[in-house]
């Protein structure tokens, strides 16, 4: 029993022991989880620590970046507003008082804003806000209340609550108002053009003293001080101006000066500003004033009538009207209404009385010496090719002695010009100034120009490209110039223009359209530009009795009637109108032609009894839109449009600008003789498909608008022979050259036979030029001389004859001065009993028809007839004939029109008439060939 308990107690010792174990290593690693926990715990802080701190660096760092962002943002928005404000106030709207100087503004710039001090935000740290200049609105825009509660002391004013905008108190002005409204009324001054602003001062208390820097504008009449007891007629004589502006400029038409301003670039009414510095007392104004004063604030900007109002009372329903803006003064800071209560303005240091007195003289002396002179660069609009021409054109051409631009009109009223002046009055530049302004403002889609001249001299020649200046003028079409002798090409443009007029009047029609206006609506897509015609001299074209002076006449009647509709307008110059008989004689004509400009002593130009031509000044016009009634004189100072850097800039952009496929103007020279190597016509000239090409051989150039070059097909049919007739060798060479160059470039080599024949000696060198350019060519060519001759024209019949009926190749003979071998050809052969005559009418007759031809040259119609068969032959044989020196009559055997055409002969122009295809000869210019070899 005794050995179980032992037993049982040892065994209970080994299970404590062993409990006590397990329970001190339970113990040790509980503690030495402990101690990491706390290790852990400890670096978890010390971890926690670092990253706080980290956090604290990052929120620095970020918000460091945030506020310097902000200040970047801030600057920035700071700096924009800056020169936004600098933009609103420029020039010397806004210049610092150091640096001030008058100012121009741009032409149709509308007025800004004036600065008056700067900006201080009220949260912001003082020095530490970016200097905003503070600005206010008064020309256009506003009046202005101007009061001094009297509290000296600046800091006051930062840190008292701002005013409220309640009814303003009246306080007596203080010299600090007075220096305030001087400061402005120097940057509206200087920075207006002199003589638009016009100042009524009503000052009772001073009379005017402390504006007195001001004074030298009354000179000029652009100042008024008015004296005590006269506020009611300020009042009432502004409120009369805002009636009558409204009444009689505005018209209806626009709600402010400001708008009409924007839409035509015309100010017509001077800014009128009032300063009413009262008594302070608050009982100035009688309750009739009141009502005008009510009125004025309300309408007056409109009409560019302002208020500057200083202790003027009592305070009425005007000073709550939201075109009035309030100034209270503390020091030399102020609230203002517009600024509002965020922001005080610490106004600037008045100017020196010295600046204000010495812009006064300035402005004073500028206008009494009146306005520049317009520069051309002030006919231009502000942007190129805006107008629409649908309704008319107008356009300025000079400025009038207001300095404001005078426009000339052309649409349905007035449609057309007459413009006269003395030679040397301007008259050319008058019409490069009226060019100019044109292009400008329309685009080539909405205007275009025809332009001629019958003087001599190339006044319009720069409108087209030439060796120096390869630009042109977008608009025009066409450019005449020494159309002197040639008053065919005056004709040709007529008859062009009516034409013209014809296919607008049927597209009208089908439109039922009655003007260009509603034909253009109809038919947008249409090119319907208006047409402008500008002929200087004209009077050359109605000169005389004679056919052609009859037919212009005719067309420009039908033009100057018919035209107002469809957009064409005439253009008629002329140094002197009154003797043109062919003009005055036709009432109805003349009564179409409405625009009147006279330069300087222009005669009978406007109506009976207005004599302003005599009186108006070198370089200027009067302008009148009435068929020159007096009452509508407007004189004009014409700008210099022909000087470099005006016009001519001006073309070279609008050109640079062109439509890259517009064509440039069709120019015809009358003083100078086209070169066949330049004609168009021979270029386009290339060997075609034989037999059934019928070739053509070019003879000159046409008087024409198209410029091309006239010529004669040489068909198989009778008659298909050219002869030329005159004794000017080198023309009658020159147009023989012409003829052979141009037909031998439709044959290839060997297709063709040439066979010249030379019987004058003066043209052997010409001949044997052609001679060996044909050959040069590859062409077959032989030469024959007087010994030849008969040969020639024997051997040429006698294939005729033997042919048959079957042309052969093509053979051209060129016959030159035929009737120096007149002799030989008319000696028979005692063999055949025929003669070499015999054998050339046989050429004559047959050849056409068997494709030879024969192209000759006589030196005399009778000499032609002698050939021909003598007294009563026929000219049939010749189906076109050209003339040189031979007067219409001698040509009246060969012409269709009794007594023959009528024509002078000229120098380098020839008549030319074409049976198959012309009514009646027309006169072509031989080309020069000689360049061409
Ligand atoms: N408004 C102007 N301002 C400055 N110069 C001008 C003005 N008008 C004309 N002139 C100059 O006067 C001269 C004559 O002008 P213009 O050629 O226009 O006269 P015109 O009447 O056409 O004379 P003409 O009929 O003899 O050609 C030119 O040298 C021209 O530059």
């Amino acid at each position: 029993m005794a050995g179980s308990r032992r037993e049982l107690i040892e065994q209970l010792r080994q299970t404590l022991s062993y409990a006590r174990g397990s329970a001190r290593a339970d113990l040790a690693a509980a503690q030495a989880a402990a101690d990491a926990m706390r290790d852990e715990h400890a670096r978890a802080e010390r971890e926690a620590q670092r990253c706080g701190q980290r956090l604290l660096a990052a929120h620095a760092t970020r918000r460091g970046e945030v506020d310097r962002q902000s200040l970047h943002r801030l600057r920035a928005a700071a700096d924009q507003l800056t020169a936004l404000a600098i933009e609103q106030a420029p020039g010397a709207a806004g210049l610092d008082w150091p640096h001030w100087a008058p100012t121009l503004p741009a032409r149709a710039q509308p007025p800004g804003l004036y600065r008056i001090g700067r900006l201080l935000a009220r949260d912001v740290v003082a020095g530490s806000e970016p200097p905003l200049p503070a600005l206010v609105a008064v020309l256009d825009e506003a009046h202005l209340l101007i009061e001094d509660p009297g509290h000296e002391r600046a800091e006051l004013a930062v840190r008292a609550p701002a005013p409220e905008p309640t009814t303003p108190v009246t306080h007596r002005p203080t010299e600090r108002v007075h220096r305030f409204v001087g400061s402005l009324l120097l940057r509206i001054l200087g920075s207006t053009v002199p003589g638009s602003v016009q100042l009524t001062v009503y000052d009772p208390e001073r009379l005017g003293g402390s504006l007195a820097a001001f004074a030298p504008l009354a000179q000029a009449g652009l100042l008024t001080f008015v004296g005590p007891g006269g506020l009611g007629d300020v009042l009432d004589g502004l409120v009369e101006q805002v009636r009558r502006i409204n009444e009689t400029v505005l018209a209806g038409d626009y709600a402010a000066l400001r708008e009409l301003h924007a839409a035509t670039g015309r100010r017509p009414e001077p800014w009128r500003i009032a300063v009413l510095l009262g008594e302070g007392d608050g009982a100035e104004l009688t309750n009739a004033q009141q009502a005008q004063l009510d009125r004025l604030v309300r309408t007056g900007p409109a009409c560019g009538v302002h208020l500057l109002i200083a202790g003027i009372g009592p305070a009425g329903e005007w000073c709550r009207h939201p075109q009035l803006d309030r100034i209270v003064l503390w020091g030399d800071r102020a609230w203002t209404s517009l600024t509002g209560n965020q922001f005080l303005v610490q106004l600037d240091p008045p100017p020196s009385i010295e600046l204000a007195t010495g812009t006064s003289r300035a402005i004073a002396a500028k206008v009494l010496a009146g306005p520049d002179p317009a520069v051309f660069a002030d006919l231009l609009p502000a942007k190129e090719w805006t107008e629409s021409s649908a309704d008319r054109l107008a356009a300025p051409v000079g400025a009038g002695p207001d300095g404001r631009l005078v426009e000339v009109e052309l649409g349905d009223s007035p449609p057309h010009a007459l413009v006269g002046g003395p030679s040397g009055t301007g008259k050319t530049n008058l019409l490069y100034a009226l060019i100019g302004s044109l292009a400008a403002r329309y685009s080539p889609d909405e205007l275009a120009l025809y332009l001629l001249d019958f003087k001599e001299g190339v006044s319009f020649a720069r409108f087209a490209p030439g060796r120096r200046d390869p630009s042109w003028l977008p608009h025009v079409r066409l450019v005449g110039v020494n159309v002197n002798t040639d008053r065919e090409y005056g004709l040709a443009l007529l008859a062009f223009l009516h034409q013209q007029l014809r296919e607008r009047a049927e597209a009208a029609k089908a439109y039922e359209a009655t003007k260009l206006a509603e034909l253009r609506a109809e038919d947008p897509a249409g090119q319907w530009p208006r047409i402008v015609a500008v002929i200087d001299e004209f009077q050359v074209l109605l000169d005389g009795r004679d056919a052609v002076a009859l037919e212009a006449a005719r067309l420009l009647e039908d033009l100057a009637r018919r035209g107002r509709s469809q957009g064409i307008h005439l253009i008629l110059a002329s140094q002197d109108l009154s003797g043109i008989d062919a003009l005055w004689g036709r009432a109805s004509m003349v009564a179409q032609f409405t625009l009147r400009i006279a330069l300087p002593k222009a005669r009978r130009i406007l109506a009976e009894g207005n004599l302003a031509a005599d009186t108006v000044p070198r370089h200027h016009a009067v302008i009148n839109p009435d068929s020159g009634a007096e009452p509508a004189n407007r004189v004009a100072h014409i700008p210099d449009a022909g000087r470099r850097g005006t016009l001519d800039v001006l073309q070279q952009r609008l050109w640079q600008r062109r439509d890259p496929d517009a064509a440039p103007p069709v120019l015809f020279d009358g003083g100078r003789v086209p070169l066949l190597s330049e004609a168009a016509d021979l270029a386009a000239l290339v060997p075609g498909p034989e037999p059934s090409r019928t070739p053509v051989a070019l003879v000159g150039h046409t008087i024409d608008v198209t410029g091309r070059s006239a010529g004669v097909r040489l068909s198989r049919s009778p008659g298909r022979n050219l002869a030329v007739l005159g004794a000017r060798a080198v023309e009658a060479c020159d147009v023989l050259a012409t003829a052979a160059v141009s037909l031998a470039a439709q044959y290839r080599p060997g297709a063709v036979r040439f066979s010249l024949v030379c019987l004058d000696d003066d043209a052997v060198e010409a001949a044997k030029r052609l001679h060996d350019e044909l050959g040069a060519g590859g062409h077959d060519v032989d030469w024959y001389d007087r010994d030849g001759v008969c040969g020639l024209f024997a051997a040429t019949a006698r294939a005729l004859r033997d042919g048959g009926d079957q042309p052969a190749r093509p053979h051209v003979l060129l016959a030159y001065a035929v009737d120096a071998a007149a002799t030989r050809l008319e000696r028979k052969d005692p063999a055949t009993r025929r003669s070499a005559r015999d054998d050339l009418k046989d050429i004559l007759g047959r050849g056409p028809e068997l494709r030879t031809h024969l192209l000759g040259w006589w030196r005399s119609v009778p000499r032609l007839r002698d050939d021909l068969g003598g007294l009563g032959a026929r000219f049939d044989a010749f189906g076109a004939w050209l003339a040189l020196d031979v007067q219409g009559a001698e040509l009246a055997p060969l012409s269709t029109e009794p007594g023959g055409p009528h024509w002078y002969p000229r120098e380098r122009r020839a008549l030319f008439f074409d049976r198959a295809v012309d009514r009646r000869p027309r006169v072509v210019i031989p080309y020069r060939t000689e360049e061409q070899r």
